[in-house]
């Protein structure tokens, strides 16, 4: 029995071959990465899927135009809606989960921001009786929220927001406004044509005092005929890099008047005479970012792991050039390039997928504790997701491009799939706050550890390592110490001694007289680099503490080669900073070095069983190039023959503009 369960008759040969020489059962490994059921269930739930044609595309997305796109997606969340309980558990998330992904892909579908955004806002701000009246009426779908925050002039400096919720003590109602133009929200999924309630975030005002930005829900849209309600203007923002099946928006207030038990008041309140209560903690009603922070790093990693399937399938069915002269066209993965780009992106996705689930079970520890008035661990969690979305974000866009880039000029055609996953990952580096700012919020976390271990003050666990400085010296290849410890210490090294390096910089500026606020900036560029070892060490820990604790022999031993492989990966990487302070020479670097090359080998024979056992189906993949049948070029050119423009030999275009200017230059002769 072969242990790659994907292995069907009328496959290309090429990837066969490649299914026969796994080494672990994918079956296995499936289990282990998403559990059972669920592993079971996802495989059910897609094949339920492929019944249904109400909820298939009729044709590629890729040839739609956008208003044919996004009511395609209303059409088959009716259909969903309807159905989609004889195929999954609604009240299983990650069944759910699946079935959207299933139905729609990437590029956005109407209930995104509802889901995703608003429920969890009202979930975790709002008071219990709030949430009574809200919660069932949201979950059956009685009306459709997004969560408006972002305006026109501003997005980061969420403290400079211009939208105001003035209270009116006479008629106990907050007065929603946009004063310019400025004020416009802006950005929000959903927002544009679908939403008929938000979530929006406006500065309170009360006697004229601002007690700065506050949630409170909104009614946009009538709930029966859907127009805008008195006062409210609303609009899509137009086409973007992606997620084009997203009804992004626009939406002015004028003078909106609700009633004062909308603001969302588990956190903070205003009593009906005026009061202000405010919250035990100033930043609780970022929440709802806090929790798309902590469940965007599964949806990203799952974006690198279809990217990598994709690749890696079609570089066993593509063949081109000779490695040894007059052997024959080999196929494209046996050269170490291709393999080195793609499996150190497919090590990038496992590691960012199982440290996302633990990013995920933190998040709902520490979440149940704050819904308790316990936020103890709040700037903890702040400063671990908001490195690890900038991290996993950006190194993720990078993954996906390569994968794009190796598979040469059809990587770069919408048949691929792959350019419409870059443009929906990418926004993951602006979305839920801007890399740049993240990183430096995580950054104000880490330089004052420095200062905690200076004062002989506690560190949380996760900064304990900063005290270890007897770790100095690169210790691979020593007798006793194994590749992974060599490694992991050389990661600690680097965080440490590049978080200590600028917090050294920033302490001698102000000894000298400059103002924090400058030193900071002077050194911001620094900041952020030190935040990003920080976050890479971090992942790569919980990475290694993972793969540990699996108990099936054959599965921790597949996986421990990927995790060797990212772990040399991010070194070689990183390596310029182990020659600060001496810690490693290049004799030692090329070590390392060696060792990703022979990892490269020796999970080449397994390399699409490894993106097999992830499972996606074609159905989520859509992708010509990644089919699980590996039949790529006759189904390239039914893609391409199927394409609009093919419909007619003769296009009107061309017998209206060119075909005239052809024949009059003719006729000039
Ligand atoms: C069921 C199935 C469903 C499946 C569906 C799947 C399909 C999904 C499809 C597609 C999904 C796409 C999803 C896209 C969604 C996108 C949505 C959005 O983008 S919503 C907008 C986001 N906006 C931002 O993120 C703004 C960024 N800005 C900020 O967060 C803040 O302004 C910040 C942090 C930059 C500064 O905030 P300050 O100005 O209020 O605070 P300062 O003064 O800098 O800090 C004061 C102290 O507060 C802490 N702090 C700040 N934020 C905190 C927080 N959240 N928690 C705890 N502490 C915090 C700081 O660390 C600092 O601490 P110390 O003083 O150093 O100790
Ligand atoms: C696909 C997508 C979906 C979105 N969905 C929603 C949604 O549902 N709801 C919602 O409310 N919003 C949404 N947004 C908005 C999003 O959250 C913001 O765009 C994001 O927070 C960045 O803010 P900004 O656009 O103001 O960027 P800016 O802050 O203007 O960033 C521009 C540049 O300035 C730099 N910069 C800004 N401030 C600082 C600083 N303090 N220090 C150093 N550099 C700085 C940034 O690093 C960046 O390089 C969405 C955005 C996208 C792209």
């Amino acid at each position: 029995m072969p242990l790659n369960h994907l292995i069907r008759d009328g496959d290309n040969p090429d990837i066969t071959e490649e299914r026969q020489k796994a080494t672990f059962s994918t079956e296995e490994l499936a289990i282990e990465i998403y559990g059972e059921p669920l592993a079971q269930r996802r495989r059910e739930i897609s094949a339920e899927v492929l019944k249904r044609p109400e909820l298939l595309d009729d044709c590629p997305h890729v040839f739609l135009d956008r208003t044919t796109k996004v009511e395609n997606s209303m059409k088959k969340t009716v259909a969903v809606m309807e159905k989609g309980s004889e195929i999954c558990d609604f009240t299983s998330r990650e069944e759910l989960g699946h079935l959207v992904c299933e139905v729609f892909g990437d590029d956005g579908f109407p209930l995104s921001i509802h889901f995703v955004m608003f429920l969890p806002a009202i979930q975790g701000q709002a008071d219990d009786e709030q949430a009574e009246q809200w919660i069932p009426r949201a979950m059956r779908l009685e009306f459709i929220g997004t969560y408006a925050q972002t305006e026109l002039g501003h997005g980061t400096n969420l403290r400079a927001l211009e939208t105001t919720a003035t209270y009116d003590k006479r008629t106990q109602e907050f007065i929603l406004h946009t004063p310019t133009v400025s004020a416009y929200k802006w950005w929000p999924g959903n927002l544009g044509k679908t939403a008929n309630y938000v979530i929006a975030n406006a500065q309170l005002y009360i006697d004229g005092k601002s007690h700065g930005p506050h949630n409170f829900l909104v009614q946009i849209r009538d709930e029966n005929t859907h127009q805008p309600m008195p006062g409210i203007t609303v609009g899509d923002i137009g086409p973007k890099f992606g997620l084009n099946t997203n009804d992004n928006g626009f939406l002015r207030f004028d003078h909106v008047r609700i009633p004062r038990r909308n603001m969302l008041m588990r956190h903070s309140k205003v009593s009906a005479d005026g009061v202000y209560s405010p919250p035990v903690h100033p930043k609780l009603s970022y929440g709802a970012m806090i929790f798309v922070r902590a469940t965007m790093i599964r949806m990203l990693a799952h974006v690198v792991l279809k990217a990598a399937t994709i690749a890696i399938r079609y570089s066993c069915v593509r063949r081109q050039g000779e490695i040894k002269t007059g052997n024959g066209e080999v196929k494209i993965l046996e050269y170490q390039t291709q393999q080195h780009r793609l499996f150190t992106a497919l090590a990038r996705g496992f590691a960012y997928r199982l440290v996302g689930d633990e990013v995920k079970n933190l998040y709902e520890k520490i979440a149940e504790e704050v819904k308790h008035g316990n936020v103890e661990q709040l700037a903890d969690l702040h400063a671990l997701l908001s490195g690890m979305k900038s991290i996993v974000s950006y190194d993720s866009g990078k993954a996906i491009e390569q994968c794009r880039m190796a598979c040469g000029g059809h990587g770069y055609s919408h048949a691929s799939g792959i350019p419409e996953m870059y443009a929906v990952e990418i926004a993951g580096c602006t979305y839920e706050g801007e890399n740049m700012v993240m990183l430096q919020q995580q950054a104000r976390y880490l330089v004052k550890g420095i200062h905690r271990l200076a004062h002989g003050e506690e560190l949380s666990t996760m900064l304990q390592y900063l005290a270890n400085t007897s770790n100095n010296k690169f210790r691979i290849g020593e007798s006793g110490v194994d590749l992974e410890n060599a490694l992991i210490l050389a990661l600690e090294y680097i965080a440490r001694s590049t978080i200590e390096r600028v917090t050294a910089r920033l302490d001698s500026l102000q000894n000298k007289g400059l103002s924090a606020e400058n030193a900071w900036n002077e050194n911001a560029v620094e900041l952020t680099r030190a935040s990003r070892t920080h976050t890479r060490l971090w992942i790569a820990r919980c990475f290694r503490d993972r793969v540990h604790r699996i108990e099936n022999h054959a599965i921790r031993s597949a996986l421990t080669d990927i995790l060797e492989l990212f772990l040399t990966y991010e070194v070689v990487d990183m390596s310029q900073y182990l020659y600060q302070g001496g810690y490693a020479n290049s004799d030692q670097v090329a070590q390392v070095k060696d060792a990703m090359y022979k990892l490269l080998e020796k999970i080449r024979p397994n390399a699409v069983s490894y993106v097999d056992a992830y499972e996606v189906s074609d159905t989520e993949l859509r992708s010509v190039l990644g089919r699980r049948d590996g039949n790529v070029y006759d189904n390239l050119l039914k893609w391409a023959k199927s394409n609009p423009l093919n419909r007619t030999e003769v296009l009107p275009a061309v017998e209206k503009h060119l075909m005239p200017m052809m024949l009059a230059a003719k006729s000039k002769l």
